[in-house]
């Protein structure tokens, strides 16, 4: 059973603060968020006094579905963008949320954050567990979970770097996996976190003139979400859903970051998939939509198929530098976001329909007895609480209670 909607990509513009070499620089703010959805980008080297181009305007304006500037909390970026595919995703819904922009414009700001400000990761993974809480009562999920990298074209297990490089498949419904990767099954977000701070640590990271801790790998990480219903039936609805949250390199141009040897081969091949990404956009938002879309140009690509152009509600966070010295990397991501803007998905929910035959009826009764068990033990322990409570309330009314010295009798 399939239930199939139109979707419209949601695309956010993030402009962080002015990093301490920017100011000392004393590189002028370019790029300004006008209100919630509008941006203006300043050309800096236009000069106004030029007649010539009297007319020409320098500003260029662009509308998103969100913007956010200096001021913007981690929990607004949170819940403008992300809070609100969690309740997809337990219905089944798959969802992809992807931070993109130059390097050094916050990206791993965004996503992963600080112990302080904690990121889009954390802030997910918490909500998702408190709903799958409030609802365990009547629902069994079981989450899992993987964390990789796309490095120079290979992808390596952040969860278990050792495993070497791993490979895509498709599997027979089409829909692209990682053969051999770690899958972490919890449901406790602290846990979850302690696995991801681990395999952040094992992420490709080196300094670059534009950023101390530059990442120079496209990080992934998934969440698989089942549910089915506690009271096994003899037919059985179960929904699944994947959740990818991507924080991609940094689109830096060699010149800007003065790469040589090794960064440079590593640029060359981010340039690459952001490239192929770029051009996947490129089709996907073409108007008439008659253009080809190739995702087999990258690995990054061939992973976010269902993300892009497929089965998934997309969000796009792109990032920029409001300084001046940084207005030629704005400008592209501003424009590389735009297009985004006009990406359509088909969203269905992912339901599969189980049915049990008669020779497994037996497992059935035996499920729902047990359930029965755990439903009474719930209910005895609610009541022991409360007499305990109850009583821990008489005792402290006694307590508080003087018999008052003229009502006592003299025998
Ligand atoms: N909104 C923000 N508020 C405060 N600090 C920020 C913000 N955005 C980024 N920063 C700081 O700017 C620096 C660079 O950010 P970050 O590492 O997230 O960039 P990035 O886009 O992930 O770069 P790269 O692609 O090189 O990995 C970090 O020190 C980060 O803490």
């Amino acid at each position: 059973m399939t239930e199939v909607a139109m979707c419209a990509s949601q695309v956010a513009l993030r402009i962080r603060p002015l990093s301490d070499a920017e100011q000392e620089e004393s590189g002028t703010i370019v790029a300004h968020r006008v209100d919630d959805q509008m941006v203006v980008l300043m050309d800096p080297m236009e000069d106004p006094d030029d007649i010539l181009r009297a007319n020409r305007s320098r500003e260029k304006t662009y509308m998103f579905d969100v913007a956010f500037d200096y001021s913007a909390s981690q929990e607004e970026v949170y819940r403008a963008t992300t809070k609100g595919l969690i309740e997809g995703l337990i219905s089944g819904y798959n969802a992809t949320v992807f931070a993109y922009g130059p390097t050094g414009c916050g990206k791993t700001y965004t996503m992963l954050g600080t112990d302080k400000e904690p990121g889009i990761y954390v802030r997910t993974l918490n909500d998702l567990f408190r709903a799958i809480e409030e609802t365990s009562d009547d629902m069994l999920y079981s989450v899992s979970m993987s964390y990789l990298e796309i490095y120079n074209e290979m992808i390596r297990d952040l969860l278990n770097p050792s495993s070497g490089f791993l490979d895509l498949r498709e599997d027979s419904k089409g829909v692209i996996q990682v053969a051999g990767i770690t899958e972490v099954s919890t449901i406790n977000a602290q846990e979850i976190m302690e696995l991801l701070m681990k395999g952040n640590k094992q992420r490709t990271q080196e300094p670059t003139a534009a950023n101390q801790t530059s990442s120079r790998s496209h990080a992934v990480l998934q969440v698989a979400v089942k549910q089915q219903s506690r009271c096994r039936d003899v037919l059985q609805e179960v929904r699944f859903a994947r959740l990818f949250m991507i924080d991609l390199a940094g689109s830096e141009r060699a010149a800007q970051t003065q790469n040589r040897g090794q960064r440079l081969k590593e640029g060359a091949h981010i340039n690459r998939s952001l490239l192929a990404l770029g051009n996947c956009i490129n089709a996907l938002s073409d108007k008439n939509g008659n253009k080809y879309v190739n995702y087999r140009d990258s690995k990054l690509t061939r992973l976010l198929k269902d993300s892009l152009g497929g089965n998934s509600r997309t969000v796009m966070i792109a990032h920029i530098s409001p300084a001046s010295v940084a207005f030629e990397e704005s400008r592209n991501t501003l424009t590389y976001a735009d297009r985004a803007k006009s990406i359509r998905t088909r969203v269905k929910k992912n339901l599969i329909n189980v049915s049990y035959h008669i020779a497994q009826y037996t497992n059935i009764i035996s499920d729902l007895r047990c359930e029965i068990q755990r439903l009474k033990k719930k209910i005895a322990d609610q009541a022991s609480r409360q007499v305990n409570s109850d009583r821990a309330d008489i005792r402290h009314v006694q307590g508080n209670y003087r018999i008052p010295a003229h009502c006592c009798l003299e025998g």
